[in-house]
């Protein structure tokens, strides 16, 4: 077995992909909400009326950042999944072919059009201070890392749910063959390691979000600054944000992936050719690029 899709170097990516997005929302928060750049029509952007549908500013920016990113083969990496998946430029540099470790069920699940509602409509106004500054492009521009970073952790959900396979074939097949989503999922669920993701992140963001000033670290201002440190991003919203959005859909990816996983042996055994909102990522089903399984390779 690849140690790619050892459970163990999995999670310590998983671990140190927390870091990129705290980091993110750290950077985020520092605008307001700013509305108008995730309102279709709100800030006029060019070539986005195409097909009769209107874009917002958020949109034009991802698609813009996909289109340089996609020229250097980001997406052809299978732990990167595109916004815009239909819409990617051709390479400027050689095609790298990745050893297989998925299986190929894999190219077919990209879930960001979820990731992308969810963060606009159920991250941002936690993260944010409502109202407008005008700084839209950097709102825009900060949004498209934090999105990027939430779609690889979330898409790793395929890497866990392979090993978890390899671990207990017999035990995932059965369920897989009777199509039974909610035991696939009970089966993945392991409440310790959940309650350690949760903690762990608070606690990140309780340290990465200090102000560290040459003396020591600034205090929270106001009637009650009783000496706590002021911090730039809430650690109970994040850990909410886990505990709410990033691990249901990192599961929910680990279940679309299992309910397909024995449907390219001997015609199609599984249940699962149509489960799930999931669309072509053209990602391709082999190991990630840049990821601790990755180097452990
Ligand atoms: O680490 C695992 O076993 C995973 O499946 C990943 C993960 C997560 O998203 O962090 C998801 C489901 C498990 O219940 C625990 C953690």
């Amino acid at each position: 077995m690849s140690s790619a899709l050892s459970l163990a170097n999995i999670r310590s990516s998983l671990i140190r992909q927390e870091d990129t997005i705290i980091f993110s929302f750290i950077e985020r928060a520092q605008f307001c909400r700013n509305l108008p750049v995730y309102t279709p029509d709100a800030i006029p952007v060019p070539g986005f009326d195409r097909c009769g549908r209107r874009y917002s500013l958020l949109e034009y920016v991802l698609r813009q950042t996909e289109q340089l990113h996609g020229s250097v083969r980001r997406y052809t990496s299978p732990d990167e999944h595109a916004f815009f998946p239909d819409d990617l430029p051709p390479l400027v540099l050689p095609p790298i072919t990745y050893p297989s470790v998925l299986d190929p069920c894999a190219d077919a699940i990209n879930i960001n059009d979820q990731i992308r509602r969810v963060y606009v409509d159920d991250i941002l106004p936690g993260l944010t201070v409502p109202g407008d500054d005008f700084n839209y492009g950097s709102s825009a521009t900060l949004d498209v890392p934090c999105l990027q970073a939430l779609s690889k952790r979330i898409h790793y959900g395929k890497f866990v749910a392979e090993a978890k396979f390899l671990a207990k074939p017999e035990e995932y097949s059965a369920l897989i063959r009777a199509g039974d989503a909610d035991g696939i999922m009970e089966l993945l669920t392991d409440k310790e390691v959940e309650r350690r993701v949760v903690e762990r992140v608070r606690r990140k963001v309780a340290t990465f979000g200090q102000d560290v000033t040459e003396h020591g670290t600034a205090a929270a201002a106001g009637a009650n600054g009783d000496g706590a440190p002021r911090l730039k991003v809430s650690p109970d919203l994040v850990a909410r944000v886990y505990e709410e959005i990033v691990m249901p859909l990192t599961k929910e990816v680990e279940v679309i992936y299992l309910l397909r996983r024995l449907d390219s042996q001997q015609g199609g055994t599984g249940a699962g050719s149509s489960a799930g909102s999931a669309s072509s990522s053209g990602s391709g089903s082999t190991s990630p690029s840049t990821s601790a399984a990755a180097t452990a390779r």
